[in-house]
């Protein structure tokens, strides 16, 4: 009986993942012929589109599938070369568009499989690969596979007789239209698929696509400054009909990378995919194909520029949290002692040029050692917290807590002179000396040395002599010998 479930449980299973895989299948199966057909819309000549979406799909699934994805994708080329044959009537009986249709498929598939191929190797070789590596991988790759697309393509296509071999120079358009295609396309796919294979994450280079809902009107209005710098510059090419108005549309790479380094990474790359269909959808609109292989180019520098850009936001969020782990004690939470004497420095200044006065708290805990040993670290590291929770507590928003090491902690107190820090130093050491740890009801004393800083004294002077008088403090009569126990 249990077999029987199992074995049911396990056709089940299979049958669930033969679904989802043929639904998976089917789906690229679509979305490669609906993007090829697109691509038919923004040809600007025979072969030549402005940009080639398939080719960014092709080389998604590539890396993301592997050798898996050619079933699905050597079909949907030969259905794509036959559905040429549908709109522009090439004249070829079905056995020579059948042979075109193969070698078109194996030219287009085995390029970006083999481009992919050496993607992924190159990526899992590196352990965990940065931004600019990765970018600079793929950049390489769209640019020699999509090379190998053209020329294998113009090669099988001449020698089956689709195209004649006396058609004017294709190359150059065919490479950048597929060029354009895998740049624009592939990141935003591979990132959109990371959202369901988590696996292929560590290939984004350390950048989440995942989507974000906070700030999509600031996101809408880019897009928008966007789209009407694309449209104000394709109606000038259109209105002056000179060519060298084309080359503004290099100016896109200013609210481009505004996005790029204010937006997260997929609206960075849904953007340049959006511009990018907007610019080929408006050329055959304005009727400026002419001019295609400037905004060829035009869309490849500034996806490319773009996707290193991705870098920028991610150094700065890391910068930020190292020099965070710079200035605070990682256990309570304190200046470290650098952070704490510089910012001491400036507050100085500033109190001492307003004729305020400023005082030094130094204090140290009594026999800590002997907590730790008798206690365990564990139980120390809890009362260095509690003491710096009590010290935020007690004082003003304004004094500037930091830990020297150690056992050993600072207070700077701005306004307040001598009499009143030696005041607050009491406070302190009372309020501290009622805390007990939960558990044992460990209690613990501390030391204090005050000093006022003087006009022109710097903050080390004033530092040593509070630390002498702490040390003048440790050495007379304790109560610590009554509260460690
Ligand atoms: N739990 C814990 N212990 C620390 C930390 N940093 C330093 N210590 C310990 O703090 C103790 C300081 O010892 P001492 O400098 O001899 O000071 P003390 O025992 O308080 O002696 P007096 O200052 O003379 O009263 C040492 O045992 C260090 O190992 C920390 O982050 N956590």
């Amino acid at each position: 009986m249990e077999h029987y479930h199992f074995g049911r449980l396990r056709a089940l299973a299979h049958m669930g993942a033969d679904r989802s895989g043929a639904f998976r299948y089917g789906a690229l199966a679509v979305a490669w012929l609906a993007l090829w057909r697109l691509s038919a819309v923004m040809q600007y000549d025979p072969h030549a589109s402005l940009w080639f979406p398939p080719a960014g799909l092709t080389l998604a699934a590539m890396l993301v599938m592997g050798w898996r994805a050619i079933p699905v994708l050597v079909p949907c080329a030969i259905v794509a070369t036959f559905w040429i044959d549908r709109i522009y009537g090439t004249g070829l009986p079905a056995r020579a568009l059948l042979v075109s249709g193969i070698v078109f498929a194996l030219a287009h598939c085995l390029s970006y499989g083999l481009g992919a191929l050496v993607m992924r190797r190159a990526i899992r070789r590196s352990t965990s690969p940065s931004t600019p590596v990765v970018v600079t991988a793929f950049l390489l790759v769209s640019a020699l596979a999509s090379l190998s697309a053209t020329v294998l393509g113009i090669r099988g296509l001449e020698a089956t007789g689709l195209i004649a071999a006396s058609a004017p120079p294709l190359w150059l358009p065919w490479w950048i239209g597929d060029l354009a295609g895998a740049l624009v396309l592939t990141p935003l796919f591979v990132g959109l698929l990371s959202w369901r294979y988590p696996q292929i994450e560590p290939w984004l280079g350390g950048l989440s696509f995942l989507p974000q809902s906070r700030g999509s009107g600031t996101y809408a209005g880019k897009l928008a400054l966007e789209m009407l710098v694309v449209i104000v510059v394709l109606a000038a090419n259109a209105y002056l009909g000179t060519p060298e108005a084309a080359f503004a549309m290099f100016f896109l790479i200013l609210p481009q990378m505004w996005v790029v380094y204010t937006e997260s990474p997929f609206r960075g790359a849904l953007s340049i995919a959006l511009v990018s269909t907007a610019i080929a959808v408006l050329v055959a609109l304005f009727g400026i194909t002419r001019d295609a292989l400037v905004y060829q180019f035009a869309i490849c520098v500034i996806a490319a520029s773009a996707y290193f850009g991705f870098a920028v936001p991610a150094l700065v969020a890391q910068n930020r949290h190292l020099s965070e782990l710079a200035a605070t004690d990682g256990l309570t939470g304190a200046a470290t002692k650098t952070h704490f004497f510089e910012c001491s420095e400036r507050e100085l200044a500033d109190a001492h040029s307003q004729g305020l006065p400023v005082s030094l708290l130094v204090m140290d805990i009594d026999r800590f050692k002997a907590i730790n040993d008798g206690y365990g670290h564990a139980a120390g590291d809890q009362i260095l917290l509690n003491l710096v929770r009590t010290l935020r507590h007690q004082l003003r928003q304004s004094d500037l807590i930091g830990r020297f090491g150690g056992d050993e902690f600072m207070v700077l107190l701005p306004g307040l002179a001598l009499d009143r820090a030696e005041a607050t130093a009491e406070r302190l050491r009372r309020a501290l000396t009622e805390l007990r740890m939960p558990g044992p009801g460990l209690g613990f004393s501390v030391s204090f040395g005050v000093a006022a800083i003087g006009d022109g004294e710097s903050i080390m002077e004033a530092f040593r002599r509070a630390d002498e008088r702490l040390l003048a403090a440790k050495r007379s009569p304790h109560p610590a010998d009554e509260t460690v126990t």
